[in-house]
């Protein structure tokens, strides 16, 4: 940890394999999920995190991390660290596992993340963007030849705190019109969190000896509302951490969410996402932003939205095509009923037809009248 404090802001990687035509059912139907145990240790001790928790179901494996989380689909990866983990270094053990254990070729691969609140703790490639992007850049294979970065603008000075609050977007590919992926992410970072929601966060006296990790984070979990988040339908696995933290993994189908607790006042901070689906429900995946925020009551949020941009995109029950502005609006509306005012927004395409938005909120200024 750093001296500073926990580093909450994830780091986070998708990747996404071709699989092969002529491979046997198994492989075929189960792609990565049969990557050996072996193999994904191997990755994630590069890292330098470890599997705390796991679970799956027809559709996906999902473990909680000692830090954060893993989500793995028969052709896709999505791996999130936090504090001063180093998760590029899991690319190249990953690559090569997934080529020789299961003749799978990487397709895509995107990198996000958000600013870090103790830059100077992070090792490399991690303290400069432009360091993970050529590492990212020499560990991906050369047939990914489309590739764009991108750090998605600050909001206009003066801004509250005077901080800086980017996203920073790596995406690689193989084609640069990835019609048929079509996926939404929905990530969101929120710090200052409320006080007395925070401390929820934290085990209660006993909790060492009395409860074990999963039942002490399921506490946290019915005690947060966090359950909700998703759908009734979800099944949900808590982690608590010692003295403080939380994890948690939610299931639905191909869906997945995730959240992740900082409670230490000074430095709190937790996050939110969800995925997996295509945007048949697009509105609906977005405004579930308004139930992660309303469980902390940040004082400083942002959201991301990834999605499969082109021509195939719409939102299901409209039928209207997905375009930054409906997303914005969308996002808009689950956040500002908080009292958290828009302070940016922002939208970039990348190759394989991706659009990712930015926005940015931060809680109004008590009025001086
Ligand atoms: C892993 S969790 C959630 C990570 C997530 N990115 C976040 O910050 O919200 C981090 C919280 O758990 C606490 N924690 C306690 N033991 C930990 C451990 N062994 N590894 C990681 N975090 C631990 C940290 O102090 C922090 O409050």
């Amino acid at each position: 940890m750093a001296s500073s404090g926990f580093e909450g802001f994830e780091k986070r990687l998708e990747l996404v394999f071709s699989l092969p035509v002529c491979a046997d059912g198994a492989r075929a139907r189960h792609g990565l999920r049969l990557l050996p145990v072996g193999a994904l240790r191997e990755a994630l001790d590069a890292a330098q995190c470890a599997v705390v928790s796991a679970a799956g179901n027809a559709s996906l494996d999902a473990y909680v991390l000692s830090e954060s989380s893993l989500f793995v689909y028969p052709s896709r990866a999505v791996l999130k660290t936090c504090g001063t983990t180093r998760l590029l270094r899991a690319v190249p053990p990953l690559l090569r596992a997934a080529a020789a254990e299961l003749g799978l070729a990487l397709r895509s691969c995107r990198y996000s993340r958000g600013s870090f609140l103790f830059p100077e703790a992070q090792p490399f490639p991690h303290a400069d963007f432009a360091d993970e992007v050529r590492f990212l850049d020499a560990a991906v294979p050369n047939s990914l030849r489309f590739r764009r970065s991108a750090v998605m603008p600050p909001p206009p000075p003066p801004h509250r705190h005077g901080q800086e609050h980017k996203w920073h977007v790596y995406t690689a590919s193989t084609s640069d019109d990835d019609g048929g992926a079509a996926r939404l992410t929905v990530e969101v970072c929120m710090t200052e969190l409320d006080r007395t929601l925070a401390k929820q966060f934290y085990l209660t006296p006993g909790d060492d000896v009395g409860r074990t990790s999963h039942a002490a984070g399921d506490a946290m979990t019915a005690a947060s509302g966090l359950g909700d988040v998703m759908n009734p339908r979800a099944l949900v696995f808590g982690y608590a951490f010692a003295p403080c933290g939380y994890s948690m993994n939610a299931l639905d189908g191909e869906r997945y969410a995730t959240v992740h607790v900082t409670p230490e006042d000074g430095h709190s901070y937790a996050s939110y996402e969800c995925g997996g689906g295509g945007d048949d429900d697009a509105a609906g995946t977005i405004a579930s932003v308004g139930k992660a925020v309303a469980a902390f009551r940040p004082g400083a949020v942002s959201v991301s939205v990834c999605y499969g941009g082109g021509s195939g995109t719409t939102e299901g029950r409209t039928g209207r095509a997905i375009d930054a502005a409906w997303v914005w609006s969308v996002v808009a509306d689950a956040v500002e009923t908080m009292s958290l005012t828009c302070r940016s927004r922002a939208a970039e395409d990348f190759p394989g037809s991706i659009t990712v938005t930015y926005q940015t909120f931060t809680r109004a200024p008590a009025s001086s009248t």
